[in-house]
């Protein structure tokens, strides 16, 4: 698989402040990146220089293994989302696009008249005048509206309320499957990415701790979900590493494969038992070494 961003040691500065101290990530093409870190771990840092807007101190960042600083035709291949969007003052929706569309060679007018409706943004009024989820819809569609191999969204759907939100992940994943978008989707909810994104990275204070590859299994960590008889106990050689109670449902995250976990449930004869996937929240923490359910 070609990878759309490698990202190797990257630094950044600013005056004293350290933004980047040395942050190394790949994404591989037609994938969904998750970036997941607090307030000023770097995201918005790592993704302007990525976008070729802000130069990295020392360090390289190659988009579709070009460096994007200073090359229009890499800066071309990228959309850019925020959810605190910059807009030309007076204008709306329709006027930025009209704008895009006089500058920009990918802006596809079509696609957006196509998708305006989907997103429910009033096309005509000025974007100053919205409100801020209103403002951040109006920038993804703006975004998604320039045929770019490469989407990057900052913290571009956290003001949108949770429907709007599911309708609007659905039209990037449809552009991911049709036609091989790659998509870098900067948050510091977590639980944002749930259900979306097929690769997860946490920046912590500008250092990629760790990227995990979601498409596969999680080693030695099972998800397994238990109703036991009355009275009956776990095995005692079950290594639980955590355990929730719902009445008498047990979900239980337990090391081991899903066999052996299985064969020792077995012993205490339960009444239901079910191997289930980890969540993102419990990847992370299993997996990315997350210290609590949130980044
Ligand atoms: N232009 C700048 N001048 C000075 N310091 C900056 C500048 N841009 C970012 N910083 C600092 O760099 C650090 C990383 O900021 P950055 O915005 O990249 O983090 P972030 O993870 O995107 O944060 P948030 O989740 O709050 O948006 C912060 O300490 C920030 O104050």
């Amino acid at each position: 698989m070609t990878n759309a961003i490698e990202v190797h040691e990257l630094h950044k500065a600013f005056g004293d402040v350290r933004a980047l101290g040395g942050a190394s990530l790949t994404v591989p093409a037609g994938s969904v990146y998750g970036l997941v870190g607090p307030n000023g771990s770097g995201k918005t840092t790592l993704l302007s220089i990525v976008r070729g807007v802000v130069r990295p101190t020392s360090g390289e960042a190659l988009v579709f293994g070009r460096p994007p600083l200073d090359d229009p035709a890499v800066k071309g291949r990228i959309a850019f989302a925020s959810g605190n969007p910059y807009f030309l003052k007076p204008e709306s929706a329709d006027g930025m696009a009209r704008f895009y569309r006089s500058v920009l060679p990918s802006f596809d007018v079509d696609r957006y008249l196509e998708l305006a409706p989907l997103f429910e943004v009033d096309r005509t009024r000025p974007l100053r005048k919205l409100s801020r989820g209103a403002r951040a819809k109006a920038a993804l569609l703006l975004a998604l509206s320039c045929t770019a191999d490469l989407l990057l969204l900052d913290e571009a759907m956290d003001l949108v309320d949770p429907i709007a939100r599911k309708r609007m992940w659905s039209v990037v994943l449809d552009q991911v499957s049709s036609r091989r978008l790659t998509v870098v989707a900067a948050t510091h909810n977590l639980r944002e990415l749930e259900g979306v994104c097929d690769h997860l990275a946490i920046l912590d204070r500008g250092v990629v701790r760790d990227e995990a590859d979601l498409n596969e299994p999680v080693s030695d960590i099972v998800k397994v979900q238990v109703m036991l008889p009355e009275g009956a106990e776990l095995p005692t050689g079950l290594e639980v590493v955590h355990a929730r109670p719902e009445g008498r449902l047990l979900t239980l995250l337990v090391h081991g494969n899903a066999g052996g976990v299985r064969e020792e449930l077995d012993t205490v004869h339960p009444t239901y038992l079910d191997i289930v996937p980890l969540s993102l929240e419990e990847r992370f923490v299993c997996e990315l070494g997350g210290d609590d359910h949130e980044a």
